[in-house]
């Protein structure tokens, strides 16, 4: 069973505050990670985390999103500094509880073309799965033909990954417990983006790369089904449920 994770940047940071874990939130996620290990539920496992307050903050200093690209040396160290610092200190839990996680930096590995398409080699991702690894990806910057850098999203990965590897589950834990309607009420079932896209919004906090429609839209596009849940769900999750909302 292959299961491709995005940990939210708004689960793992205090996205408001630049350049803050949420330390607890960080311990129950890699808790939660190291059981279903554990007890058999997964065997190949692919974590992605998001920026959060360590990406979204730098990216969004510098103007740099997932279209708007920047040649600025300094943005580059920045923002993909920033990410690597976030990327230890979710590695570090996992590695606390015996998770056998591993990094792997997309700003060394992904490009994009003029017209944005990114490419990315999974080959290293399939090998250190079969190998036992953990591959533990995060949003980060791309080259980009013709615009520099540009914000490569944790989403826009797990979308990749989950076609890549043929993944059987995929599942993004976020702030909120799925997405939700104009009443606040979790919405149980996606199959076409008009149907919710009065509802859909962008990120609450800084975000450069489309908050919440974002994340719908490139989940739809996937082959398999895709769950958003929050932070409650991520145990029922990698138990095999789907908490939250199933984008079909
Ligand atoms: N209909 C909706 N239902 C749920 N959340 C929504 C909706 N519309 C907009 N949002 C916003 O989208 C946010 C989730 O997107 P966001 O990109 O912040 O999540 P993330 O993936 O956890 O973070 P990151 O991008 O840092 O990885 C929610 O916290 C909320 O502010
Ligand atoms: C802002 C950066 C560098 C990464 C964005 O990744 P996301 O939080 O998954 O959208």
């Amino acid at each position: 069973m292959t299961v491709v994770l995005k940990l939210g940047g708004s689960v793992v940071t205090e996205k408001d505050r630049a350049e803050t874990i949420d330390g607890a939130a960080l311990d129950h996620t890699a808790d939660a990670i190291a059981d279903a290990i554990s007890v058999g539920d997964v065997d190949d496992l692919v974590v992605v985390h998001g920026g959060g307050s360590f990406g979204h903050h730098h990216a969004s200093e510098f103007g740099v999103s997932t279209t708007d690209g920047s040649h600025d040396v300094d943005a580059v160290h920045a923002i993909h500094g920033a990410m690597t610092t976030l990327n230890q200190f979710v590695l570090r839990r996992l590695l606390d509880r015996d998770v056998p996680a591993v990094p792997i930096q997309p700003f060394s590995a992904g490009h994009r073309s003029e017209r944005g398409e990114l490419t990315f080699p999974f080959g290293q991702i399939e090998t250190l799965l079969s190998e036992g690894f953990v591959p533990v990806l995060h949003g980060d910057l791309v080259a980009h033909a013709g615009e520099g850098v540009t914000v490569v999203s944790g989403d826009e990965l797990v979308v990749e990954l989950a076609a890549s590897l043929g993944a059987d589950r995929v599942g993004l834990c976020s702030a909120v417990p799925g997405v939700l309607d104009d009443a606040d009420a979790v919405i149980d079932r996606i199959d076409e983006y008009d149907d919710v896209a009065d509802v859909l919004g962008e990120s609450e906090a800084t975000d450069v790369s489309g908050g919440m429609a974002a994340k719908v839209r490139a989940l739809l596009d996937l082959d398999s089904n895709a769950t958003i849940f929050g932070r409650d769900g991520l145990s029922a999750f990698l138990e095999g449920d789907d908490p939250g909302t199933t984008i079909d």
